[in-house]
């Protein structure tokens, strides 16, 4: 964070393409120095917005540090709001430190922190708080399902939402502060306002409340869908899991108590993030350790979207599914003949049989969970402000005895709370919350 309300004087500048080797890795300025900054190091200033090969040296010393494309976005109308400049260098590490440290060297020049350019962006009303945190969300979208979350977000589709609930909460109050006003009025009848404004409170919560009704997909989507591997040790779980992730990610050997710890492995499933999770068995045992991995496999069951419990075919019965969110699969089904198979899942981790028909119920169980529409609601922050102002809405609204001042300050913290979403109230302490998460150069 090298921003606060006095430090918009600095120029910042940070690698946006990361630091590692690459074809060609993007350095951004923002900030007044920007022009002065571009005519230092690679005369001539490139016409706007149009990128230009240039010659970029260090400005003391002439020394050249490589031939690029130079970009220039004169503010107001640029990502920042401020006057930015884009390097396109050559994308070696050599060429990165050097293009850093040289502009680190020019007076009112400054490394940029997480999430600085785009704090900067918001500071200045070029995006608002939920169009900020869909940028972070686009960054980090590994699927297809997250992406489009993102982009919608980015594309201010809960900002505007939130926007319209705060205009008619605003409405409401404008309202009952002139039926205050006027109340000393004799003649004026408000008698009734109370009523309407009640309703009005009503309907608005409601409407609300229908959009955070929604099983918290938005929520769910970003993190993504978990999947844990129970059963007993030497069931096949870590086999399984790395057959599914198609990789060796756990340790597989044909001693019971192999897995300790818990395993994730990231995958895509139809564009939806699923997490699974390979567990310690279960089982009875004296052995510290695996008393450790036992009681967190029972965590993660608890925690679980989804729970396979594996059963190795040619053992005792399929257990009956344990909780609504679970799925019986037996395991190893090689090891006997195809005619002692009940209907249910079954697995050869090894050949790779019955893998197909598993997974498409995972990815079942996963689409019912995170897919059936477009969720606004993305972040438990959203989630709690808009709660805390259906609070205050349904005070009003049930509220004949409440006194007109009492409706009022309700609806004034309605008022605030949905200002939280987008960012009209709070928003530096937001902005830090936020960009704590951010990556460099954003
Ligand atoms: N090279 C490069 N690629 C990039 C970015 C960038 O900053 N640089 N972006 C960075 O996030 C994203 C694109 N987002 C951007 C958003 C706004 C503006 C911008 O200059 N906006 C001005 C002018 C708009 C116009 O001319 O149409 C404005 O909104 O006033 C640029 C990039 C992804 N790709
Ligand atoms: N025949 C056969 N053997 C399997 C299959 N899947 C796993 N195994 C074997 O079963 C043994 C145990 O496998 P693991 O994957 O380590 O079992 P686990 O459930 O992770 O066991 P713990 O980590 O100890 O709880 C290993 O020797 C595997 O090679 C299978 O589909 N068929
Ligand atoms: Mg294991």
């Amino acid at each position: 964070m090298a921003d606060s309300a006095d430090h918009d004087s600095l120029t910042l500048f940070a690698s946006a393409s990361g630091f590692g080797r690459a074809a060609v890795s993007v350095i951004r300025i923002s900030g007044p120095a920007c022009l002065d900054v571009l005519k230092a190091i690679s005369p001539p200033l490139p016409i706007p917005r149009r990128l230009s090969l240039r010659t970029i040296r260090d400005p003391n010393s002439r020394d050249i540090i490589d031939r690029g494309l130079v970009g220039w976005f004169p503010g107001p109308n640029s990502f920042t709001g401020e006057d930015m400049a884009e390097l396109h260098l050559h994308g070696g590490l050599a060429v990165r430190t050097a293009m850093l440290r040289t502009l680190a060297r020019i007076p009112g020049c400054q490394a940029a922190g997480p999430g600085d350019f785009t704090r900067r962006a918001a500071l200045n009303g070029r995006l608002d708080l939920t169009q900020a945190e869909g940028i972070a969300d686009l960054i980090d979208a590994e699927t297809e399902a997250q992406r489009r979350q993102a982009l919608r977000q980015l594309d201010g589709a809960l900002g505007r939402q939130v926007g319209a609930w705060r205009e008619t909460a605003i409405d409401l109050l404008a309202r009952t502060e002139a039926a205050l006003d006027f109340s000393d009025e004799s003649d004026v009848d408000d008698e009734g306002l109370d009523a309407v404004l009640a309703r009005d409170a009503g309907a608005l919560s409601k409407q609300i409340q229908a959009v955070l009704g929604d099983g918290r997909r938005g929520e769910r989507l970003r993190e993504g869908f978990f999947v844990v591997l129970a059963g007993p040790p030497n069931a096949g779980k870590s086999t399984l899991l790395n057959a599914l992730a198609g990789r060796e990610a756990a340790i597989v050997s044909s001693l019971p108590g192999t897995t300790r710890d818990a395993i994730e492995v990231r995958c895509d499933l139809g564009g939806l993030p699923v997490v699974l999770v390979d567990t310690a068995g279960l089982r009875e045992t004296e052995d510290p350790v695996e008393l450790e991995g036992i009681r967190r496999t029972r965590r993660h069951m608890e925690d679980a979207d989804l729970v396979l419990h594996l059963s190795p075919a040619d053992g005792p019965g399929r257990e009956a599914a344990q909780r609504p969110h679970s799925l019986a699969v037996r395991t190893k089904v090689d090891l006997v003949a195809s005619s002692r198979l009940d209907d249910g899942l079954g697995v050869c981790a090894l050949s790779g049989s019955g893998l197909d028909a598993l997974l498409e119920a995972i990815q079942a169980a996963a689409e019912a969970s995170l897919g059936g529409g477009e969720a606004l609601v993305t972040r438990e922050r959203h989630r709690s402000a808009l709660t805390r102002a259906c609070g205050h809405l349904d005070c009003v609204a049930g509220g004949m005895v409440l006194a007109p001042e009492l409706m009022a300050e309700d609806l004034r913290l309605a008022v605030r709370a949905l200002g939280e979403v987008a960012g009209h109230v709070g928003v530096e302490e937001m902005l830090d919350r936020l960009f704590a998460g951010f990556c460099i150069g954003k």
